[in-house]
């Protein structure tokens, strides 16, 4: 790492859905560093949540929508980027929180246009990968293999799920898929931030195995110039966030009301969850509790912790399921049942 680059450093936090990617945030936003650091999130779902789930910083977290996966170049983090180095005060660290479905490709080629890269150094692409669910995540979708395979360091979370058997067997697969890349091991994603930010670790070789060096500047302006998404070009609206992804039975149901939930019938709801879901979060208002909720659900693992007083915040339930060939119809009504 050159010691007189003072370009602003960059940390892409990429993983699989519910692997920890916020629980990492939160704790890199908690640490006493002393750095302003600036936050994107990129979410998957119509309803945006992942910002009121993360905490500890006085910036706004700007959030993107779920992008265009066949654009090799994030338009909107671009643009998301460049306002938040218009601000007066100037950020000394950017964190980039992608979707769970997301590649972290197309979001790091975005930090490498001139545009950027002349303003931000892109310092690593950290994968979280969730040890409860290893084997699950990876069947799922080849995406959970491809930010295995591109992250400069891996963060092998929620061991506490798995005896340590199982920690050495996760431990073997990845190695062998990508050998080079800084393995830590952590629960609730508590690392030592030495060994995560600043680090100077990005290597586009990663992003690229195969071919030599000029494969790899040849494939990036390839990449960048050729591949985009001839919509996303001409400016055509289109839809991306069904359409284009990876794998097209993965599906999200948002549900909203002011109204609370019945304790007794939601609990009937989680209990009997609808085929195909295995992720699910969001903010709970539940009758007869004073304090809002924080829901979870990743897997067959659910949690709702209190999360204080609603203050001046309106009382809602605000939730996302994301599942494979989920009856949204069904969902919605069922939750609608639970309702006062
Ligand atoms: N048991 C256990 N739970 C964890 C650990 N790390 C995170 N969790 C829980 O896992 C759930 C999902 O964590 P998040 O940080 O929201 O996961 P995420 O990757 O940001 O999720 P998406 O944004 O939906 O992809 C939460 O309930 C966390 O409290 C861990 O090490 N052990």
């Amino acid at each position: 790492m050159d010691p007189f680059d003072k370009r602003i450093p960059a940390t892409i936090l990429t993983g699989a859905l519910g692997s920890g990617k916020t629980t990492l945030l939160n704790h890199i936003l908690k640490e006493n560093h002393g750095l302003k650091v600036a936050v994107i999130v990129n979410e998957f779902g119509e309803i945006s949540i992942d910002h009121q789930l993360v905490v500890g910083t006085k910036e706004e977290v700007m959030e993107l929508a779920n992008g265009c996966i066949c654009c090799t170049v994030r338009e909107d983090l671009q643009q998301a980027i460049e306002k938040i180095l218009e601000r007066s005060e100037q950020p000394e660290y950017l964190l980039v929180e992608t979707t769970g479905l997301a590649d972290p490709r197309p979001v790091a080629q975005t930090f490498l246009i001139d545009q950027l890269s002349e303003r931000v150094r892109l310092d690593a692409i950290v994968t979280v990968i969730d040890a409860g669910r290893f084997s699950e995540n990876l069947e799922l979708s080849g995406t959970a293999t491809d930010q295995i395979l591109a992250g400069d360091i891996l963060l092998l979370n929620k061991i506490d799920l798995v005896t340590p058997e199982k920690v050495r067997e996760i431990k073997d697969e990845i190695g062998d898929l990508n050998p080079s890349a800084r393995l830590l091991e952590t629960t609730n994603a508590r690392v030592d931030l030495r060994l995560l930010l600043d680090v100077g670790m990005f290597q586009l070789e990663r992003m690229f195995p195969q071919g030599d060096k000029d494969d790899q500047v040849l494939l990036k302006d390839e990449l960048v110039l050729l591949e985009e998404c001839p919509d996303c070009l001409s400016g055509v609206a289109h839809e991306h966030i069904h359409s284009h992804l990876h794998d097209d039975e993965i599906s999200s149901v948002s549900f909203v009301s002011d109204r609370p939930f019945d304790y007794d019938r939601l609990g009937e709801f989680m209990g009997n969850l609808p085929e195909g879901i295995f992720r699910g979060k969001g903010i709970l208002w539940i009758d007869g509790y004073d304090e809002k909720l924080i829901f979870h659900l990743v897997g067959d693992r659910s949690q709702a912790v209190a999360d204080g007083d609603w203050g001046s915040i309106p009382r809602e339930n605000k939730l996302v399921f994301i599942g494979k060939r989920l009856d949204r119809e069904d969902i919605l009504s069922r939750l609608q049942g639970c309702l006062i």
